[in-house]
């Protein structure tokens, strides 16, 4: 007899319990090659091997999701796959949430099989959420949320990044309004059909270096509406402080999630040196829910 696998809780939800549980924060597993010199490990598939295990074994079961980056797996080719594949095994061993940062994004046909490969219930790469790019148009997001949905899965959608350069193309607007506003209302749309709750399903994608531009674009009231778990990175290496997520955010400062990876991987790699880092910025994301 197969085993099938028990239905996840909407994403949501999920989300939502983690985040009472431990606080604010989403904590990276960004492998880049500069830390795994600092923590003295090769810069090859077994570094990156011993990086992760040991990144799962100083955040699983103590933050509310990690977000593990992709590309710093697939550079090593099919060996760091793998190396992710077991990593996200990991997490969830663990109980924690996984976020896979991948920003996926092509035409409905493509997007279907890039649904399945990610967030279909029997495939090996499959984490909680992932990381989806609208910009080929919401529309064609919608095998993922409609797999996300089924499997009790979650998105989250690039609305404001937090790189200077997105600003070209999420502030332009089309028929008198901002990529960056359709791409909240539409999410706001999805989210309004989803189980009673803080968060809604699908998240976006919200940079802590671009608080000054929320409100300047009149998006305060829409975010919070969208009821969307804002995902915030840009806190700690690039500079954004959780004062600046509180400042720019404003009323929807209760729905962000920052997410820091540099900041708290350079604590590494000792286990308890990471913890304590990752403490300590859990300490202070609290503010925002308080
Ligand atoms: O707008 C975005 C979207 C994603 N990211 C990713 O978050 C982390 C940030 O890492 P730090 O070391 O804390 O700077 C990284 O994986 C990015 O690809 C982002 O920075 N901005």
């Amino acid at each position: 007899m197969t085993d099938t696998p028990k239905p996840l809780e909407p994403f949501g939800i999920r989300l939502g319990a983690a985040i009472g549980e431990h606080g604010p924060i989403c904590v990276g597993i960004d492998p880049h090659p500069s830390l795994l010199e600092q923590w003295e490990l090769p810069v090859s598939v077994r570094g990156l091997r011993r990086f992760a295990e040991t990144a799962v074994d100083a955040f699983g079961g103590a933050v509310a999701m990690v977000k593990p980056q992709s590309a710093f797996f697939e550079r090593f080719g099919a060996a760091g796959v793998e190396v992710l594949e077991d990593t996200l095994c990991g997490l969830r061993e663990t109980g924690t949430l996984s976020l896979l940062d991948i920003k996926r994004g092509d035409i409905g046909s493509t997007m279907q099989a890039y649904a399945e490969a990610y967030l279909g219930d029997d495939s090996p790469l499959r984490a909680d959420a992932v990381t989806v790019s609208p910009y080929l148009g919401f529309g064609s997001l919608t095998p993922a949320l409609d797999i996300a949905a089924r499997t009790g899965r979650g998105v989250f959608v690039l609305a404001l990044t937090s790189n200077p350069e997105g600003a070209s193309v999420q502030h332009a607007t089309w028929e008198g309004e901002t990529v960056a506003g359709a791409v909240i209302d539409a999410v706001g749309e999805h989210n309004a059909l989803a189980a009673a709750g803080e968060f809604g399903d699908v998240g976006m994608v919200v940079g802590a270096t671009v608080g000054k531009d929320i409100a300047a674009l009149g998006l305060t009231e829409r975010l919070l509406d969208s009821r969307a778990p804002l995902l915030a990175p840009g806190f700690g290496a690039q500079g954004a402080t959780i004062g600046d997520i509180a400042a720019g955010f404003g009323a929807a400062s209760r729905l962000v999630l920052p997410t820091t990876s540099r900041a708290v991987l350079a604590a590494g790699p000792d286990v308890d040196s990471l913890r304590d880092a990752l403490r300590r910025v859990q300490d202070e994301a609290r503010e925002l829910t308080d």
